[in-house]
């Protein structure tokens, strides 16, 4: 299907959002007469513009306060309404949205609305203008969707039609299935935008929370499904009013939205992508850094060992376990410090998964390798962080693990059995578009989201995870630019006896991150533990959670660089990542670069 985008749910000049929206292959423009308003070019250029740009004007809107009004108001709005044709005509547009009065002097009379909106209708179809009405769920009289419908059919104008907002429509709790009741040619137009299910006043809602399908509560393609059998065939137009893409730049947010009409075409069935294929496991996790020493310590008393050296890069495999950490002292890290650069993806088909990838728009990696390497193939994730697809031990395939010479030591049996998860920190206005990007490109479950109170701040906090928990990865945001010692990204290993690792840990000189006694209290009253017990986690700095299917003590090293380890037991099949010791950890957190910092 053709899709669409308005240029209100894009950041910047009309001239940068209508580049976006062509760049991340959108057919065509709402376009906000705000937008045009503030630009310095004409309607005629600005036709010429979207013509070079590929991009169709497939609505120009809003026009406000319209309908259901005295006489003598009435006029006046025919004469505003004769200027906005003429500028239509100028700019290539054939579809205006007029969305229902919220005008304290409308009248709350159906007959006098489509009366009205008839003789618009009429106004417009001089000029080869179609109208199409649209439910504002705030509307003074009209705030749904099939009032709005039944005043359109009663005017039986045929240049007079509905608009449809998903927003609208699912935010007041209307059913969409009466919508398989209107005629698909009388319904002119049709906007999607989803939305967290917040409880809070609906215009407020509408103008600051609205985001892509997929990324909040509502069901879009349920909404669009119904649509679609009503016999509608004009584009998927995307309308979403959002504090944060208002301020991101336009290009990523264009292609974050085309990637969400993507894959609602994909689950309506009206497209067909490359299925997803579902990550089984991490194969590495790779950390760059200038230095190697310090990471080499802590990795070295986590009871990693180096097993393993590139046959022609600068890069260490280290091992414990099933847990596999490359150290990369390349280029790249010279740039940027010691952080989490990229992460090696099992994938029972390597190749399937970067097709599905670069089809939803994730910009595929050179491969950077020389030239006996294995190939790899690789894509960005929003916070470019690099995903390697790998195929560790099949034969049939090459493998990363080939490029790599044994250095003939072994780890040593120190209870690291895996990478259990990864906690990346995303850049504050990429949130809703990773989590989109982890389930779509690779099929994987994004689980409640949760807020977690920082002592400077808040983060949201939300996990995407394959069905057998063989890869989990924590996603989470603070509202402002992130703090990188503290909100840095993670490597959390999987152990079957946290205690004795932690004790290792720090006999090894292993830099623990030490918790508050008050932490150890509170413990004290919620649960009941063995003799002796609690005082081990308060010496070793352990946390503690339990949920309703087991139980989770995990505990922490010093952050290096913008990257920290944690070492996780989990028993009896506990589902999360101790979200409720968070607050502690971040506090510890900021206390220990407090004193490092002096
Ligand atoms: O918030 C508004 O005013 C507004 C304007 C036009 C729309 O199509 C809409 O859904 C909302
Ligand atoms: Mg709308």
């Amino acid at each position: 299907m053709r899709t669409s985008i308005a240029t209100v749910s894009l950041s910047g000049s009309l001239t940068e959002k209508l580049t976006a929206a062509s760049r991340a292959g959108f057919d065509g423009v709402e376009i906000f007469e705000n937008d045009l308003l503030a630009s310095p070019l004409t309607p005629e250029e600005i036709r010429e513009r979207c013509a070079d740009l590929g991009l169709t004007v497939d609505l120009y809107q809003p026009m406000r306060d319209i309908e259901a009004v005295p006489e003598e108001e009435f006029r006046r709005n025919l004469r505003r309404a004769r200027h906005k044709f003429e500028l239509m005509r100028r700019l290539g547009a054939d579809t205006v949205l007029v969305c229902s009065s919220v005008h304290p002097l409308a009248i709350d009379d159906d007959a006098l609305a489509a009366e009205q909106l008839s003789r618009l209708a009429d106004l417009a179809r001089e000029s080869g203008i179609r109208v199409a009405y649209e439910a504002l769920a705030w509307g003074r009289h009209v705030s749904t969707y099939d009032h709005a419908w039944h005043i359109v059919e009663s005017a039986g104008h045929p240049a007079l039609g509905t608009c449809l907002d998903s927003f609208h429509i699912l935010s007041r709790g209307s059913d969409p299935k009466g919508i398989e009741d209107i005629p698909g040619e009388k319904i002119f137009f049709l906007q999607l935008a989803d939305a967290p299910l917040l409880a809070m006043d609906v215009l407020q809602w509408s103008r600051h929370y609205r985001c892509f399908p997929g990324q909040g509560g509502f069901d879009v393609a349920g909404l669009v499904g119904h649509v679609l059998r009503a016999g509608y065939d004009g584009p998927l137009s995307l309308e979403v009013f959002n504090d944060v893409f208002r301020q991101a730049e336009a290009g990523p947010t264009a292609v974050d939205a085309h990637r969400s009409l993507l894959v609602l075409q994909e689950a309506l069935g009206v497209a067909e992508l490359p299925a997803p294929v579902v990550p089984t496991g991490v194969a590495f996790a790779e950390l760059v850094t200038p230095d190697a020493e310090p990471v080499a310590e802590v990795l070295g008393a986590l009871g990693f060992a180096r097993t393993a050296r590139h046959r022609s890069k600068p890069v260490d495999l280290w091992q414990a376990g099933e847990a596999r950490i490359l150290v990369n002292t390349g280029p790249a890290a010279r740039r940027d410090g010691t952080g989490l650069a990229a992460i090696g993806l099992e994938s029972p088909d390597p190749a399937g998964a970067a097709r599905r990838a670069e089809a939803l728009l994730a910009p595929v990696l050179p491969r950077r390798r020389a030239s006996e390497d294995a190939p790899l193939d690789a894509v960005a994730a929003p916070d470019g962080t690099e995903l390697f697809f790998c195929a560790t031990d099949r034969p049939e395939l090459p493998s990363w693990r080939a490029d790599f010479e044994d250095t003939g030591q072994e780890p040593q049996a120190a209870g690291v059995r895996r990478i259990d998860h990864l906690a990346l920190v995303q850049p504050w206005h990429q949130f809703d578009e990773a989590t989109l990007f982890h389930r779509a490109v690779l099929g994987l479950a994004a689980q409640e989201s949760v807020d977690v109170a920082d002592p400077y701040g808040l983060l949201r906090s939300r996990a995407v995870t394959s069905a057998d928990g063989g890869v989990r990865i924590a996603l989470s945001v603070g509202a402002a630019p992130a703090d990188d010692t503290v909100h840095a990204q993670h490597i959390a290993l999987a152990t079957d006896d946290v205690v004795a690792a932690a004790r290792r840990l720090r006999e090894a000189g292993g830099p623990l991150l030490p918790m508050p006694a008050n932490y150890y209290d509170d413990l004290a009253a919620r649960f009941d533990f063995a003799d002796g017990e609690l005082a081990t986690y308060r010496e070793l700095g352990i946390l503690y959670d339990r949920d309703a299917y087991g139980e989770f003590r995990h505990c922490y090293t010093r952050t290096v660089g913008r990257v920290f380890f944690e070492l996780v037991q989990r028993d009896g099949g506990y589902r999360g990542y101790g979200a409720q010791n968070a607050p502690v950890r971040l506090a510890a957190q900021h206390a220990a670069r407090r004193l490092t910092d002096g």
